[in-house]
């Protein structure tokens, strides 16, 4: 099969299969390709092509390849880091020195890292404080709003903590910027990947406006100008060897580089220094509240389900003690509801696309260096192949006959292979803090009993709930952190 490809949605010239990608649902359609050409098939962006694959094995053994760890650069993302600099946008030398220094740091200063413990009760005490201003709510409630905050406090703890004195009121009104600012940009994301901007940069000239590029444009010059002021005020009194968050961590690896092959040498050095904690904010923004929106929608609908949450909450924890992360080891219950929601709701459907940095014999063809990689982790997770009943929410499925839970070698929510996603420790720690400490204490319900539950994804870069609201009652005692 040398130069040839697998098949798809026959192209138009110039365009390709634009004029079927853009608007609502795409996954779907990316879904439905699937029935018509197979697990293997091909798309046309514009003049590039794109292999589409829906089969987790093949997704697994080509994502393995270090010829697979291209990034195909998208404008929604290029317009953040203005240009090739951080994470996201590159791939080579450049991705793996970046990658490794921000996992490696992300480790030292998250949840897992020297300070967990005095973290873990700081983010115990930011989830109290949420509670305690919902607690007042009587009416029925938005959680996303509140839960966005949140998180984005939580990041911005692990990344400036140091910078800001605790629980100031500059503090306070800082981290509400910082989410104003990261949401903005994340919501401009969203369109541009519906007016099909994500994929056809040429958009931004002949329809700035209409494609969302000028918004977008001012949303991502707003957050990269306040986290590359921040950066730069710490360098200005820099300290060596006084290292609190990661953004200390990233100045000293600025201020005592001194090889010029290096990605943290120089003007170039900031400018990756700046994209790489960008894409901390920007990257742990949406995905994580809008997980814990997904259980929260989820739950709110399936009353059986969150009532045996509730149970495995009270007999691991009870009432009298805050969670911890060390009773996630005994709480297989939560860890099949957040699998099956993860499943289910498939944020990231296509993950973030690759590009194949040289030629890769594959499954008979030879893929060309160049070719776009998508991932089809929407379909990977509903392909009824695996499921049987993908469309149920069911928990149960990721339970064995012990009760303990199991993992499934078909899941990858966040990608897979040398790409993977290295924010899944702290967005897995984060979410269980929350869920728990929440569910330790209160109950959500359908804000009437005639709300019909939605559970089709809004379409977007991420696949997101659509807004709703819930009722809460409370139970348990507010015991403090
Ligand atoms: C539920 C939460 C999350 C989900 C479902 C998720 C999912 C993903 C997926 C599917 C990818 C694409 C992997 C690929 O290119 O093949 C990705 C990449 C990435 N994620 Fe996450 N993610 C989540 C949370 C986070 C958090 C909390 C952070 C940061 C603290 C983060 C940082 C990143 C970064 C920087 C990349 C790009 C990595 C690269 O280009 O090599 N993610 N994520």
């Amino acid at each position: 099969k040398r130069g040839k490809l697998p098949s798809g949605p026959p192209p138009l010239p110039f365009i390709g299969n634009i004029h079927q990608l853009l608007g609502k649902d795409v996954h779907l359609k990316f879904s439905k390709w699937v029935e018509e050409y197979g697990k293997l098939y091909t798309v046309q962006f514009g003049t590039k092509r794109a292999l589409v694959i829906s089969d987790p094995k093949l997704i697994k053994e080509l994502f393995i390849n270090p010829a697979s760890t291209g990034r195909f650069v998208m404008e929604v993302f290029l317009v953040l880091g203005r240009g090739r600099y951080g994470i996201v946008n590159t791939d080579g030398s450049h991705w793996t020195e970046q990658k490794n220094f921000s996992a490696r740091t992300l480790k030292s200063f998250g949840l897992s890292g020297i300070g967990k413990i005095v973290l873990e009760q700081q983010i115990l005490r930011d989830i109290q404080e949420f509670l305690d201003k919902i607690r007042v709510e009587t009416q029925s409630l938005c959680i996303f709003d509140l839960t966005k905050r949140l998180n984005c406090n939580v990041m911005w703890k692990v990344i400036a903590s140091g910078g800001n004195k605790k629980g100031s009121e500059t503090e306070i009104v800082h981290y509400n910027h910082v989410a104003e600012l990261t949401e903005d940009y994340l919501n401009s994301m969203g369109k541009g990947t519906e007016t099909g901007l994500a994929f056809l940069p040429w958009l931004k000239y002949i329809a700035p406006e209409l494609s969302g590029y000028n918004h977008l444009k001012s949303a991502a010059d707003k957050v990269y100008d306040l986290v590359a002021h921040h950066i730069n005020e710490r360098r200005k009194v820099f300290v060596k060897g006084d290292v609190k968050d990661v953004m200390d961590a990233y100045v000293e690896k600025l201020e005592l580089c001194d090889d010029p092959k290096s990605t943290f040498y120089g003007k170039n050095g900031l400018r990756n220094s700046i994209s790489s904690t960008l894409e901390l904010v920007t990257a742990s923004g949406d995905t994580t509240p809008h997980t814990i929106n997904w259980i929260m929608l989820y739950l709110a609908h399936h009353q059986n389900v969150q009532q045996k949450l509730c149970e495995e909450i009270d007999r691991v924890i009870g009432s009298d003690r805050s969670p911890s992360l060390v009773d996630r080891k005994n709480m297989p219950y939560y860890e099949a509801v957040l699998q099956e929601i993860l499943r289910l709701s498939s944020l990231g459907w296509m993950g973030i696309p690759h590009q194949l940095l040289n030629d890769v014999e594959f499954e008979g063809y030879t893929l060309p260096k160049g070719l776009i990689i998508l991932p089809n982790l929407f379909y990977v997770h509903h392909d009824p192949e695996t499921w049987g009943d993908p469309e149920n929410f069911r928990p149960e499925r990721f339970i064995n006959e012990k009760g303990s839970f199991v993992r499934h070698e078909c899941m990858m929510p966040f990608g897979v292979g040398k790409r993977l996603c290295y924010g899944e420790s702290i967005a897995r720690d984060i979410i269980f803090l929350f869920i728990v400490r929440f569910f330790q204490v209160a109950q959500v319900f359908p804000e009437s009993l005639e709300t019909k539950p939605d559970f089709k994804a809004k379409f977007g870069f991420l696949l997101t709930a659509k807004p709703f609201k819930v009722n809460l009652k409370w139970r348990g005692k507010m015991v403090s952190s």
